[in-house]
């Protein structure tokens, strides 16, 4: 669905990519990890055709994003972490906003505002940013645009509504849809993201299906010294040390995103290795 080949982009005096390719697939939900500026909130803004390439391709569902045609934005929506919607009812917005996604389903969009307990006829003055952030989440899922980039999608909503948004996102994917999330709240989306994308210094640094890391990898606790020793990540916790290690025969273990995020940018060469022997 989104092919990026050889991209080079920079702000004004700040390089943040030079010559990357990556590639988004249908019936996803990608987790994009990095540290903080490391160009995760660039790249969503590039593929949505909010930024422009000074080299290279970016290619989602045949179109160039920087065209902005219609036909491309109709299927394209981004939640970006900072978001400003008007002091109106919802229905108001709604019906502002509808004509520019044809595919917009209002009973959908009821549907996940009642998952998030909010009426669907309260007005946005009124709401808090979390609030605010529901509804624009509803809305991005009710529009059945293809493709979803979502810019810290958990930040200001609170436990419940965590995995609220967790089970409407399970619901909301199908296998047309392609849903990119950038987060360093990775917790939030254990058990949703099915693959996992690290950028670090404008770079991949890491790319793989859920499914392959849990078969590669073991996250627990280590049974001896040389356990320990030769894991390539570990962590000491109350309960004994934790750790990151190539899995044994048919272990299966449960993946923890978080030691996984820690373990690749301590030590990506060897996870490298291990993934591309
Ligand atoms: N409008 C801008 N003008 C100039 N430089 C910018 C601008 N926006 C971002 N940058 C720089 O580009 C780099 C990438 O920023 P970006 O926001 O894409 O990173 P990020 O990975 O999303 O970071 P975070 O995890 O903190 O949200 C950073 O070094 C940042 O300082």
């Amino acid at each position: 669905m989104v092919s990026i080949q050889n991209l080079s982009f920079s702000y004004r005096k700040k390089p943040v990519f030079n010559g990357l390719n990556l590639s988004f697939q249908a019936g996803h939900v990608y987790g994009l990890l990095g540290k903080n500026g490391t160009g995760k909130s660039s790249l969503l803004r590039n593929i949505a055709g909010l930024l422009f390439p000074q080299k290279g391709t970016i290619s989602v569902n045949g179109f160039t994003p920087g065209d902005r045609l219609p036909i491309f934005l109709q299927d394209v929506f981004m939640v970006p972490e900072e978001f400003y919607l008007p002091d109106i009812p919802v229905p108001d917005f709604i019906r502002s906003y509808v004509p520019f996604y044809p595919r917009f389903n209002s009973d959908k969009f009821r549907d996940y505002m009642a998952v998030f307990e909010i009426p669907s006829d309260s007005t946005l003055q009124n709401m808090s940013y979390g609030q605010k952030k529901k509804v624009l989440i509803s809305f991005a899922l009710a529009s059945n645009a293809k493709l979803l980039l979502m810019d810290e999608p958990t930040n200001g909503l609170d436990i419940m509504s965590k995995s609220q948004l967790r089970k409407i996102l399970a619901q909301a994917l199908d296998e047309e849809r392609c849903i990119i999330i950038s987060t360093h709240q990775v917790k939030d989306l254990e058990n949703l993201i099915d693959r996992i994308t690290v950028i670090d210094d404008g770079k991949i640094l890491f790319d793989q299906n859920v499914e392959d890391i849990s078969r590669k990898l073991s996250f627990r606790f280590a049974i001896d010294e040389a356990d320990l020793a030769d894991a390539l990540y570990s962590e000491s916790s109350l309960a004994g040390n934790v750790i990151v290690t190539p899995s044994r025969e048919e272990e299966e273990t449960r993946l923890d995103l978080e030691l996984l995020y820690k373990a690749i940018v301590t030590n990506s060469s060897k996870i490298t290795k291990l993934f591309h022997p």
